[in-house]
């Protein structure tokens, strides 16, 4: 039941308001300390204020001074005035001072009901609006309801408070960077920079100046004094995404930095002192990597002061559909398409397929499929698995269209073999270029092109 704070301090008023406001748990206040003291402890959506309170019942100067503490103390409530029937003026005043309407006696329960019950809805509208601004809850975004990814995002949601390093395990495109930096929005550094880095993807030999950055004259073409990834990361997380793949003399340094939260830049000779929540992330065995000496065990047990297993997603298999409808919905708005479901050997062939490529690989998947798809559901075939559809997915028994059906299946299957090249695909099937590029015509197939 909703709460509804009452200033009010005729008990004969209070007592009609008893009885006309049932629906609502009601508490009195019969001064402005009462009710501020009542305010806090209860929180209240809505509340209704007599403006003529004592001290000073005939004027409106104690019930306006309320009015004034009440928004400060929590802007949001919806405060109903209650004047004096000649008291517009005060009325006004109040509305100025953030008031949410105002009411004349002589009360008339039916009517301030209405008041009352407008207010609460005004109240949740606008809890709503803050909701969405604020963004949901950060796990929110992590789409999935199997036990292993429940069990990653409850993890997840307990460390992010705590700087704790955190070392997230999973294949490729499972979502580590997603929770990386689901756990930054939820932490205390939300409002600081969060940086991502591919130890993967960047050189051995310039991997140390882009973490730690150079002086001027370090190295050939050092040509002014440049900040690393870790001192952007200031008061913030800095993700090292294939922590596995730095190199060994990298990782010493590596090691000193999260020991002592210090790093040198390359060719500097002072101490800089970082404030940065370390994520990594790998695909790799670290334990193992250890014992051929490929891995510093002491910076293992350094980066893993947490493990978070992300599963792959054909362990997941009850959230292939959710994910793909999903991103269905979100590939439906950004392409202004309106595909509004899957066919039955859409389903069959997603629940059956490997995904090697995890989440990323269904997400391009879904994006060329709703691109290319124009009917209202997609299929097997928009999601490019023509070997596993179903044999008799034949909808037709008419001979011409058995016919098309199975030659748009076959060019699109040599396509595939083919690696995409046209001349390839003509070939394999025993045509010539221009005969297969009128096939396509007429069947429509947009997706078969060249890359
Ligand atoms: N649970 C999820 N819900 C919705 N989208 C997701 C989810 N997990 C991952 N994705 C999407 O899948 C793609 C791959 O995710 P991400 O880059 O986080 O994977 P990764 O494990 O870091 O991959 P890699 O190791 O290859 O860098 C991204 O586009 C991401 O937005």
């Amino acid at each position: 039941m909703e709460k509804l704070l009452i200033v009010e301090d005729d008990l004969g008023i209070q007592k009609q308001l008893k009885w006309g406001l049932e629906g609502y748990e009601l508490v009195f206040a019969e001064d402005r300390q009462t009710a501020i003291s009542l305010l806090r402890r209860h929180e209240p959506k809505v509340v209704t204020l007599d403006l003529g309170l004592p001290p000073d019942p005939a004027n409106a100067s104690e019930g306006l001074a309320t009015l004034s503490e009440i928004m400060t103390l929590a802007p949001n409530t919806k405060v109903i005035c209650v004047t004096g029937n000649s008291d517009k003026a005060n009325a006004l005043k109040a509305i100025e001072l953030g008031a949410y309407d105002f009411y004349q006696k002589p009360v008339e329960m039916d009517t301030l009901a209405i008041i009352i019950g407008r207010a609460f809805h005004v109240a949740d509208l606008e809890a709503e609006n803050r909701n969405l601004q604020l963004g949901e809850n950060p796990f929110g975004t992590i789409i999935g309801s199997s036990p292993a990814i429940q069990k990653a995002c409850k993890l997840s949601e307990r460390i992010a408070k705590a700087d704790i390093t955190t070392l997230l395990l999973g294949e490729s495109g499972t979502g580590k960077e997603v929770f990386a930096r689901a756990i930054h929005d939820a932490s205390p550094r939300a409002r600081g920079p969060f940086v991502a880095i591919n130890c993967a993807s960047i050189p051995d030999n310039l991997l140390e100046s882009e973490l730690f950055g150079y002086e001027k004259g370090a190295f050939t073409g050092a040509a002014k004094q440049t900040k690393g990834k870790v001192e952007f990361a200031n008061g913030g997380t800095l993700f090292l995404d294939e922590i596995g793949d730095m190199p060994l003399n990298l990782q010493a340094k590596m090691l000193r930095f999260l020991q002592e939260r210090v790093i040198e830049r390359v060719g500097g000779r002072s101490e800089i002192s970082v404030d940065v929540r370390v994520i990594c992330a790998t695909h790799r065995n670290l334990p193992d990597m250890a014992k051929q000496e490929k891995f510093r065990e002491d910076l293992y047990y350094r980066v893993g002061e947490v493990t978070i297993e992300l599963p792959a997603l054909r362990e997941r298999s009850g959230d292939v559909v959710v994910l793909a409808k999903h991103f269905l919905n979100v590939f439906n708005k950004e392409f202004g398409q309106n595909v509004r479901g899957f066919s039955e050997d859409a389903i069959k062939a997603m629940l059956n397929h490997e995904w090697t490529g995890n989440i990323r690989e269904l997400q391009n998947k879904l994006k060329s499929a709703v691109i290319i798809s124009d009917a209202s559901l997609i299929t097997a075939d928009d999601l490019g698995f023509y070997d596993e559809a179903d044999e008799d997915d034949i909808t037709e028994l008419n001979l011409k269209a058995v016919r098309e059906q199975a030659e748009g299946k076959a060019i699109r299957m040599a396509f595939a073999q083919a690696k995409h090249n046209i001349s390839r695909t003509a070939e394999l099937l025993g045509v010539t270029r221009p005969t297969l590029y009128s096939l396509i015509e007429k069947y429509n197939l947009k997706d078969i092109k060249p890359d």
